[in-house]
């Protein structure tokens, strides 16, 4: 099953060798539990381990597998973030997408070989969605040949990104260009911020950190201000883009090719929201099956609470996302390595494709994950409200995504434009135009469903159930819209008026592809007993996803209210199915207790006698008696007594 998960068995091995490594070496472990540790202690703790990791990689993993890299981190740093965070993630991607040939020989080699931090600082205080309206400027000099970067006013300020505030010492700078008193729009600048030596800040540079946030708290998301900052004409990122000498400007061969660095991190944001799902589930799944509280038939002993069919109801749902969300990821990162590779090239016809599946999936994908880590907590009482579960920290992490690369409700709006194109050509008669991913739209579909009505029919009657709800959703908002337009309204207008109904069709066309990733997937696999585990959580899928949205089945017909039974009554029946498997389900993905973090989630199970040793260690237990006490309670009680 890791195979399955991590994509191959060698991929799977290679994973539990890397935690064996880590295991034997002290010095890569947490000095303490995270959550006793100051925002300072944490950062700095997160440094030190950096700097080991970086002399010790070659050691524990092939630094040049990014999976490898991707597992070490997630390991011995965490999901808390690190310093380096932002460099990997979007730093080094966004140079080498849109740094040409040259550039990248100058700066690449720098930035892997760690001589230099990076981050991507795009968002400003005022802006971080409208990227037309970004306030920085970069207005080419003529004479010296140098753009200089100017913050006009507060609301200028680059706000957000991450490890901006005091790690890094270069960013990829996103700034409206200006030529010869033309506004070019938003581009990528390759930008010093800080002295190599020193770690000063340069001349012209104001810079910090924002302040502690709900989560993600190692990584200094920070301001950063420019006062007239001169940088030369070559450190405008080139590989599309050009500025000649005289200042005459070259186009890119697509209006959004710079926006690159953002579909990169969408793309591959679904695997960790699996990972950050699965991890919750594991430690809420694990200590379900050590935690007895209450009886289901009273002559019995005390039962698990994993036998309860609610608690079932809770978790289980969410383990079929996350394996869910895995393999629609890892159909989601093929398809950007390709796109990138095409990209490189000068092929461009597969980024609208590309830019609607990734903003629809890293919506759902973040919001679903959110859903389902709550539900975890939750899962564990009051022992799931502890920092010793983790569980909150995983959740404040993984909504994290639901805001940045985009809040939700803006891509999930990015993707309706692409439906709505689609829908277009559907009503015009030129199906045969329509892009793979949305096909369906212009087949006509049965008056009914037919789930229930067709024997040993396997997955094909719930897809062309999900089908018929996600095409019909689109048709309607498409409807409503081109409506309001030959009803004389503007176009932004009616656009404005659609949009939850227009959202409404991008979820739904969302979650068809990750039903249909599932069934790919499990249609795949050859080896009998992963495929019939994995079958049976296909099962309560598809089963609880068409229960959720049944109303827009109903609401025509396609669905009927007998169906519905049958539909809620396979959700029972594999609830119970699942349950002898459910913990293997998720150790399968082979967190180990240094990732996990969690006390709740131990593998060994020994959670009591763990959650006391963790109560006694924490600082207020230092002494019997605080100073809060002694110098405000007691003095209170006193005065009380007299
Ligand atoms: C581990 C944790 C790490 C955390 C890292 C977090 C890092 C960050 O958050 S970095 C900052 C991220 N910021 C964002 O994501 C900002 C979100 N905003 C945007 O991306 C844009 O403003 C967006 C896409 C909403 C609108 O862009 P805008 O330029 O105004 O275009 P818009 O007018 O809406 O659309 C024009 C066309 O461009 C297309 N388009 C937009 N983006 C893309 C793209 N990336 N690729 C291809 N086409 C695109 C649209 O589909 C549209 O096509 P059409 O006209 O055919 O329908
Ligand atoms: C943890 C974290 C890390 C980040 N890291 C980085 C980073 O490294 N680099 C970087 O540059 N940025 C970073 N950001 C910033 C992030 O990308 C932005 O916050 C995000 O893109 C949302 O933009 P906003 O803050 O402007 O939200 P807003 O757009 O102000 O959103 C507020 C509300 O307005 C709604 N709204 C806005 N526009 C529309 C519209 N057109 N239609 C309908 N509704 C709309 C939204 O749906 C939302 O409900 C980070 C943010 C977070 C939280």
């Amino acid at each position: 099953m890791a195979a399955q998960i991590w994509g191959s068995e060698k991929r799977a091995r290679r994973r539990r060798e890397i935690s064996a490594k880590i295991a034997q070496m002290p010095e890569l472990h947490d000095s303490k539990p995270l959550p006793f540790m100051t925002r300072e202690e944490k950062i700095m703790e997160s440094a030190r381990k950096l700097t080991i990791l970086t002399e010790k990689m070659g050691q524990i993993i092939d630094p040049t597998d990014p999976a490898e890299l991707y597992h070490l981190n997630n390991e011995v740093l965490g999901l808390e973030g690190n310093p380096m965070a932002l460099h990997g993630v979007m730093f080094i991607p966004a140079l080498s997408a849109q740094a040409s040939d040259e550039q990248q020989a100058k700066w690449l080699p720098r930035a892997l070989r760690r001589e230099i931090i990076g981050t991507y600082a795009q968002t400003e205080l005022g802006h971080g969605t409208n990227l037309q309206n970004l306030e920085t400027t970069a207005t080419y000099d003529l004479a010296t040949q140098e753009f200089v970067l100017h913050t006009p006013q507060i609301t200028a300020l680059k706000w957000w990104p991450g490890n901006l505030g005091k790690s890094s010492n270069y960013a990829v700078v996103v700034a409206h260009m200006i030529i010869k008193a033309k506004n070019y729009g938003p581009h990528p600048f390759m930008v010093q911020l800080r002295d190599e030596k020193t770690h000063e800040p340069l001349p012209g540079i104001t810079i910090g950190d924002i302040g502690p946030k709900m989560a993600y708290n190692i990584v200094d998301n920070g301001f950063l201000g420019f006062n007239k900052y001169r940088i030369p004409r070559t450190n405008l990122l080139m590989r599309h883009t050009k500025v000649e000498a005289d200042g005459t400007y070259i186009k890119p061969p697509h209006a959004k090719i710079n926006y690159s660095a953002m579909v990169h991190v969408r793309a591959y944001m679904l695997t960790g929201q699996a990972i950050m799902l699965a991890s919750a589930l594991n430690i809420a799944t694990r200590y379900s099956s050590v935690r007895r509280q209450g009886q289901i038939d009273k002559s019995q002993p005390e039962v698990k609470v994993l036998e309860y069919q609610t608690q079932q109801h809770r978790l289980f749902p969410s383990i079929a996302r996350a394996y869910a969300f895995q393999f629609a990821g890892a159909e989601t990162v093929k398809l950007y390595e390709h796109v990138l590779k095409e990209m490189k090239s000068g092929n461009v016809s597969l980024m609208a494709d590309l830019h609607a599946l990734t903003s629809g999936l890293k919506s759902v994908v973040t919001y679903q994950t959110g859903e389902g880590i709550e539900q975890a907590r939750m899962a564990c009482g009051g022992h799931g409200y502890s920092m010793a579960s983790y569980i909150s920290e995983i959740y404040g992490v993984a909504i994290g995504g639901c805001t940045y690369e985009g809040e939700n409700m803006v891509m999930l709006l990015q993707l309706a434009r692409y439906l709505v194109k689609s829908a277009a050509l559907v009503k015009s008669g030129q199906s045969s135009k329509l892009g793979p991913l949305v096909a369906y739209l212009g087949v006509k579909s049965e008056p009914t469903s037919l789930i229930d009505r067709i024997p040993n029919s396997g997955f094909t009657e719930y897809v062309k159930t999900f089908q018929h709800v996600s095409k019909r959703q689109t048709l309607k908002a498409a409807d409503m819209f081109f409506g309001l337009m030959e009803k004389g309204e503007k176009r932004e207008i009616a656009w404005n008026k659609c949009s939850v109904e227009l959202n409404r069709a991008s979820r739904l066309h969302t979650r068809l592809f990750i039903v249909e990733a599932f069934v790919r997937r499990v249609n795949e696999i050859a080896d009998i007993r992963i495929k019939e585990a994995l079958t049976d959580l296909l099962h309560l899928h598809v089963n609880y996803e068409l229960l959720d949205i049944a109303s827009y089945a109903l609401e025509d017909g396609f669905l009927s209210a007998s169906q519905l039974d049958y539909i809620r009554d396979q959700v029972y029946l594999y609830l119970g199915k699942i349950r002898p498997n459910a913990v293997s389900l998720l150790d399968s993905w082979e967190f180990s207790d240094i990732e996990l973090r969690s006390v709740l989630g131990r593998r060994d199970g020994n959670v009591y006698e763990n959650l006391f040793k963790w109560a006694k260690s924490s600082p207020l237990n230092k002494t019997d008696v605080l100073s809060s006490v002694t110098q405000y309670l007691k003095p209170m009680m006193e005065k009380a007594r007299l």
